[in-house]
């Protein structure tokens, strides 16, 4: 069972914390520079929010360190290079993402989502699984996620703020114990984002979770450190106060309709729910 201790700046330190450490990382398109030496240093424990105006490289960035596209430099998942392996291998070792678009199997129950997930190597047959031989795993992912009691409801019927946190519960069980979540809270109610944070929090004391997102009040009451990129490069890094009253993080964000409103004061408050 997962008891973990609260995330917090610069992650829980312990005796077998992990870490994702990204070194001068670039990606080019044809000649355009996505991500232009990106140096960051991911905690176990630190729930990171990853910011930055469209464009500026942040789901470039997370396809970098999942394979997706081919990149150059290093991406260390605590001294395990990531860079140059395949996305089922890097996917295997642990490192985990969702998309903004949920993709879960409509037709198929919450559990047997779970089940698929958790199944690399089974046969099909165990689909057909009887109701008392689920794993810990998945009850564990099932009690995280808070989905337990649609267990065997069709994903397709979920919410759309269930159909993520399934997204979540089907990384779970999949042990990865990186997760990168492109903007998880896109189109969620206020009431769904909430619980999305409080499911953040509860998988992020243990994990490393990085969070690309451009709802700015969601970053403020649960980041507890931001990366800011722009133009493919880290532009500022820190607490969400220390981010919020950096003028060049302020500048980028003036005008931009999305981006919210980073407070002009050095001195702000209202984070943490
Ligand atoms: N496959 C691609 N080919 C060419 N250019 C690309 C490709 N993918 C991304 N880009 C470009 O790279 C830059 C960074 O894009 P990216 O999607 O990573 O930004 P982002 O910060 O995630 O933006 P948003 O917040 O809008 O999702 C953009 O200029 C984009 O047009």
């Amino acid at each position: 069972m997962t008891n973990a201790s609260a995330p917090a700046f610069g992650g829980n330190a312990g005796m077998s914390s992990q870490y994702l450490e990204v070194r001068d990382l670039r990606v080019t398109f044809d000649g355009f520079t996505a991500v232009d030496g990106v140096d960051l240093t991911l905690m176990q424990g630190d729930l990171r929010f990853l910011i930055g105006p469209n464009g500026a490289g942040k789901t470039t960035l997370v396809d970098a360190i999942t394979g997706l596209v081919p990149a150059t430099g290093s991406v260390a998942k605590s001294g395990v290079e990531l860079i140059g392996k395949k996305v089922h291998k890097i996917a295997r070792l642990g490192v985990g993402r969702t998309f903004q678009t949920a993709s879960v199997f409509e037709q198929l129950s919450v559990l047997q989502n779970l089940d698929i997930a958790a199944g690399a190597g089974r046969s099909a047959l165990t689909l057909l699984r009887r109701r008392g031989s689920v794993s810990p795993r998945i009850e564990e992912a099932l009690e995280i996620t808070g989905l337990g009691h649609l267990r065997d409801k069709p994903a397709g019927i979920l919410a759309h703020g269930q159909k993520q946190w399934l997204e979540i519960g089907m990384l779970l069980v999949q042990n990865a114990d990186v997760l990168l979540l492109d903007e998880p809270v896109a189109g969620m109610s206020h009431d769904e984002r909430e619980e999305t944070g409080n499911l953040l929090r509860r998988i992020g004391g243990e994990r490393t979770v990085v969070v690309v997102e451009h709802d700015m009040d969601f970053m403020r009451a649960f980041a507890t450190s931001v990366t800011v990129l722009h133009a493919g490069k880290v532009l500022a890094e820190g607490t969400v106060e220390q981010v919020q009253a950096d003028p060049k993080v302020q500048q980028v964000y003036l005008g931009t309709a999305s981006a919210a409103e980073p407070e002009p004061t050095a001195t702000k408050e209202t984070e943490n729910a």
